[in-house]
């Protein structure tokens, strides 16, 4: 489930009329700003989002390491689109804790301030501004903070057509630069805005099911893309697709939610040999 607005569970909105929906409202922290001294990026405790008294996460634990690439699996309505809007802010929880590294609280950030921290989120649905070249989105991308006219009509600096540059390359649209977007392909629609995401360098990527509707070759080129991301960057994806968690998960952690909590967390073997994931997501 996508929703953009929330009937309870405390809305908190921000994001500007022209921004695509993944847009941060300005720069990312500097990865050497961030306190992760223990090695972990992301940590959530206890977590509780009611909705008019039904409990949509409850009482989840959840720590991601820096640099892992996490894959968030389990059956509809388990929480997963909920836990990334706690996340990012868009949803408070009623009670638990929340912390971005060691220092930064998330419960007491807005959205804007959060992607501004450095968590960036692409929501499954493209939102390319269409009209515009692949490198101008890019460009806008990293500009956003000005406004968008303002922004177009700046000249660029040659270390950010470099940057430009070397995006392009990393989401393979190097050859589609100068195209409007709106004729890209869906896939390509997704990884220019992955590319969007990453002009705003940000640590921790959010990845609502990325591989949705896309051709089985665009579904693993996406999975080499994220593999070579991961490390440098904290890749938190959720996705049904179980060949393509296969792909991304090598010896990685994934873990399975259900009913607002951990099901099971291990390798993708440990997690689909769980008699519980069995029994509710994956069946028999
Ligand atoms: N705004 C809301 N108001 C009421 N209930 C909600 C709201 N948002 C989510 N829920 C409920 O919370 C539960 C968790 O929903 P969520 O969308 O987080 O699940 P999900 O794991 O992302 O599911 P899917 O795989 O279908 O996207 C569901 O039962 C859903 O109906």
């Amino acid at each position: 489930m996508n929703t953009t607005t929330h009937a309870a569970g405390s809305p908190i909105s921000g994001e500007g009329n022209l921004a695509p929906s993944s847009i941060g409202a300005g720069r990312a922290t500097d990865s050497s700003q961030l306190d992760t001294t223990h090695g972990v990026i992301l940590y959530l405790e206890d977590i509780v989002v009611s909705f008019d008294g039904f409990r949509a996460i409850n009482k989840l634990n959840l720590t991601i390491d820096k640099g892992e690439l996490r894959s968030i699996i389990g059956p509809n309505g388990a929480g997963k689109t909920t836990m990334m809007d706690v996340i990012t802010g868009k949803t408070r929880p009623d009670s638990g804790t929340a912390f971005f590294g060691q220092t930064i609280d998330l419960t007491k950030l807005n959205e804007a301030q959060i992607a501004h921290a450095g968590i960036g989120r692409k929501f499954q649905k493209p939102t390319v501004f269409e009209q515009l070249s692949v490198f101008e989105n890019l460009e806008l991308a990293m500009k956003m903070d000005k406004g968008i006219w303002t922004s177009l009509r700046a000249k660029l600096s040659g270390l950010q057509r470099d940057r430009i540059n070397e995006i392009l390359e990393l989401i393979r649209l190097t050859e589609q630069a100068q195209r409007p977007s709106g004729l890209l392909s869906h896939g390509q629609k997704q990884w220019l805005e992955i590319g969007m995401l990453l002009m705003q360098e940000p640590l921790v990527l959010l990845l609502d099911e990325p591989a949705a509707g896309m051709t089985d070759e665009e579904t693993e080129r996406s999975g080499e893309l994220f593999l070579s991301l991961a490390g440098e960057y904290t890749l938190i994806v959720v996705e049904h697709d179980m060949d393509f968690i296969k792909q991304i998960s090598g010896g990685r952690k994934v873990t399975c939610l259900h009913e607002g909590s951990v099901l099971s967390e291990g390798s993708l073997e440990q997690v689909q040999n769980d008699e519980r994931v069995i029994e509710v997501y994956l069946g028999r």
